[in-house]
């Protein structure tokens, strides 16, 4: 099954580029750039990425980013994740990003968008990987900022595939967001949304409804309203589900209690993603081995899912062609 996995071209629709800061990388930047990190070796990081829910996640994965500060810290940031996926059978990545995290460091969006940009054009170049970039807004800060936020990166509109929402939910609704994605919308911007990791499943209907969102980034907790369920699966929206991400911020209590195989039982579009692999304990390999081990899936319960992914990745028709004939023939 592992080389099977490794094999399978598989597409990760939910990844936050920040959240694949490995240590390693976090330490040799910091010394880059002449910052002291809170811890004294790469274990002890690693020691301290143990959490009992979403909040105390955030509080380290926004004070490991504090290491990125020039364009070529996000250009290896990337660089280093995308040869990571690549070798583990990647084909395909939409990377949510959080410029509002940077620029509240002093850190301007042209440094992010250059390093990001370019790491992304070297990829297509010389690792065979696409690269889709949502541009994710933090749900616990103001929505004018967003908002504004969102303006400034006028520049980079034609750039980005899509705007995205993310951070603490609980108390945050998308509702909070109605005027930032409506004026993505107006842009012609896709939009996706975090909706029922933490968060009640009307968060769900409320990211469906009032931001017109094409994809829900977990929705795990959708099986707690019948409504919710049966919605999803009429309309065929995509869950970007993230299993070793859900036990580790506690979601669930272990892998083998996950709702995935009951999405799927519910013929839902899932999908399987890492979210932020640095912190949960590793990437699309790691996620799709420990499904296999969790729930004793079958190669086409695999083929299923990743034939999902590429149906809603932001590729072109041409990739999404190749993307299918390589599935089709493995
Ligand atoms: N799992 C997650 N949920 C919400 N916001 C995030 N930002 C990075 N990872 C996240
Ligand atoms: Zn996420």
């Amino acid at each position: 099954m592992h080389d099977f996995l490794r094999d399978l071209p598989k597409v990760e629709l939910h990844l936050h580029i920040e959240g694949s800061l490995e240590p390693e990388l976090m330490f040799a930047l910091a010394q880059r750039n002449g910052i002291d990190l809170p811890y004294a070796t790469v274990q002890e990081a690693k020691n301290a990425y143990l959490f009992s829910n979403l909040q105390e996640f955030l509080a380290l994965y926004f004070q490991g980013m504090n290491v990125l500060r020039k364009e070529e810290d996000f250009y290896d940031l990337a660089m280093d994740y995308f040869k990571r996926a690549r070798g583990e059978g990647v084909v395909h990545i939409d990377m949510h990003f959080d410029p509002q995290a940077h620029l509240q460091r002093g850190v301007p969006l042209d440094v992010v968008m250059s390093g990001l940009l370019k790491a992304k054009q070297v990829a297509a170049e010389t690792l065979d990987l696409t690269i889709g970039l949502i541009m994710a807004f933090l749900r616990d800060r103001p929505a004018e900022e967003a908002l504004h936020v969102l303006e400034q990166a006028a520049p980079y509109w034609k750039m980005l595939d899509a705007i995205g929402l993310d951070s603490a939910e609980q108390n945050n609704p998308p509702a909070k967001f109605v005027d930032l994605f409506n004026r993505a919308k107006q842009l012609g911007l896709v939009r996706v949304a975090h909706a029922g990791e933490e968060g009640p499943a009307e968060y769900i209907n409320e990211a469906l409804d009032i931001l017109d969102v094409q994809r829900i980034d977990h929705g795990v907790r959708c099986l707690e309203s019948d409504e919710v369920v049966a919605r999803l699966r009429r309309e065929q929206i995509v869950l970007t589900v993230c299993p070793l991400s859900n036990v580790s911020l506690k979601v669930v209590e272990n892998l083998r209690d996950h709702p995935l195989p009951k999405l799927l039982a519910e013929g839902l579009k899932v999908t399987i993603s890492s979210d932020d692999p640095a912190y949960f304990g590793g990437g699309m390999l790691s996620n799709h081995m420990a499904c296999a081990e969790a729930f004793g899936w079958d190669k086409s319960v695999f083929r299923q899912l990743t034939f999902n992914a590429i149906d809603e990745a932001f590729v072109t028709n041409d990739r999404r062609e190749e993307l299918r004939a390589r599935l089709a023939a493995l």
